[in-house]
């Protein structure tokens, strides 16, 4: 038999008997009661039994409360191998039970094998884009709402010829009046021969897949036929289950990346929600996502330093033969950020920037440059200020956006 091991983090008044509570998890979210169970059942009900893994006690918080880590074992016959079973049946009707947060799942190696993580992976896109021993480098079309097809085509083409690998849309772009799905993909593309021409590399987008979910998955197998080299979902919208049969269809054979928009909603009480390296990390990871955006430690939405390193290593650590995803740490990013990036970070993550691109002073073929230029200095173990003597696009960049790790 196998089980999934969750943990929880709870809070509770002082005095609280934190194995009492565990078991009457473990009970209340598999077979529902216990005791009240006649005998003869108990035998049929054995293997559907959840139990306590282990209780570690916090103390107490500055508050007053206690807090404790509740690891509970669900056996994995009570669910089907999908996330809406998984997250339904260990933090269903326990989310809203009070103080607890979900701050790990474990699933166990048989269970696990059912999820097709990511196709590409890391190895995977950096074959695509033939880009190596380096940061990849994407920029987020701004603003994109209302802008007809020819105008966004142009957009992608002055970012490309910047030198990005990938563009991709915003994702508060759903409404596609002036620049119908699959004619974008196909200008895009269009556009990104012709930077190619100037700049020998092919930038890939990833274009938003939105409308009803009864919809998606034909319009991403269109979107594929129409020229796509890359996908992007808004996952805790759409659900995690969207994603995983986005990834488990052969015919959509191109990278899919998630984004996390609205998970904001979810991960950052203390006391309450799922911690953001299950949400963007691991669950993302798991489902199929082969690029995972989340905010970074250092830009506009941000994340405390230690939970995007969380993420990433969920993204990212050796699990069993599952491809790893590549992080994206995300918003207000600018090349004076670079450096606190490729420490965190290496090679193995893409620098995303949507106003760090388009609000340079050049525009944004130049905004593309300067990263290029930033990267480029990180990995070659040089300081921002050096590389900017030799790039009057970095050199802007820094003046505008500073160039803090220098400071
Ligand atoms: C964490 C997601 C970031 C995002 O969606 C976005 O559009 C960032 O834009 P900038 O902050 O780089 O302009
Ligand atoms: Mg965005």
């Amino acid at each position: 038999a196998e089980f999934v091991h969750v943990t929880y983090l709870a809070h509770g008044k002082p005095g609280t008997d934190w194995l009492k509570k565990a078991n009457g998890i473990a009970v209340g979210l598999t077979v529902g009661s216990w005791t009240d169970l006649p005998a003869a059942r108990k035998g049929a009900m054995q293997k559907h039994l959840g139990h306590v893994a282990d209780v570690k006690e916090l103390g107490t918080t500055a508050n007053g409360l206690e807090k404790a880590l509740l690891t509970i074992a669900y056996p994995t016959i009570n669910f089907t191998p999908d996330i809406p079973a998984l997250l339904t049946s260990v933090f269903g009707k326990l989310s809203m039970d009070g103080m607890i947060r979900l701050v790990d799942i474990e699933l166990p190696p048989q269970f696990a094998s059912r999820f097709p993580g990511p196709k590409f992976g890391i190895e995977g896109l950096r074959e695509t884009l033939n880009a190596y021993d380096r940061p990849l480098l994407m920029s987020i079309f701004k603003s994109v709402i209302g802008y007809d097809t020819e105008t966004l085509a142009e957009h992608f083409y002055q970012q490309a010829l910047g030198g990005v690998d990938l563009v991709k849309d915003d994702e508060i772009f759903f409404d596609e009046t002036y620049a119908p799905f699959e004619k974008r993909i196909a200008a895009c593309r269009a556009a990104a021969e012709r930077a190619q021409q100037e700049t020998g590399k092919f930038t890939l987008y990833a274009a938003n897949l939105t409308g009803p979910v009864t919809e998606i998955f034909e319009k991403a197998r269109r979107a594929v036929d129409a020229g796509a080299s890359a996908l992007l979902l808004n996952v805790l919208t759409f659900g995690y289950d969207v994603l995983q049969r986005l990834a488990e269809d052969p015919r959509i054979n191109v990278p899919i990346m998630a984004h996390p928009a609205l998970a904001g909603a979810l991960y950052p009480s203390e006391q309450y929600g799922v911690a953001a390296n299950v949400l963007l990390g691991q669950l993302m990871r798991i489902a199929g996502a082969d690029i995972g955006l989340y905010p970074s430690a250092y830009g506009s939405v941000a994340l405390e330093r230690g939970e995007t390193l969380k993420i990433a290593q969920a993204l990212t650590e050796p699990r069993g033969d599952l491809k790893r995803a590549i992080p994206v740490p995300s918003a207000g990013i600018h090349p004076g950020l670079v450096p606190y990036l490729y420490r965190d970070l290496g090679n193995d993550q893409i620098i995303n920037a949507g106003g760090g691109v388009h609000g340079h002073p050049g525009g944004s073929a130049a905004g593309g440059r300067a990263f290029v230029a930033a990267i480029d200095a990180v990995v070659g173990g040089k300081t921002l200020s050096e590389a900017a003597e030799t790039s009057q696009e970095l050199k802007t960049a820094l003046e505008l956006w500073g160039n803090p790790s220098e400071k």
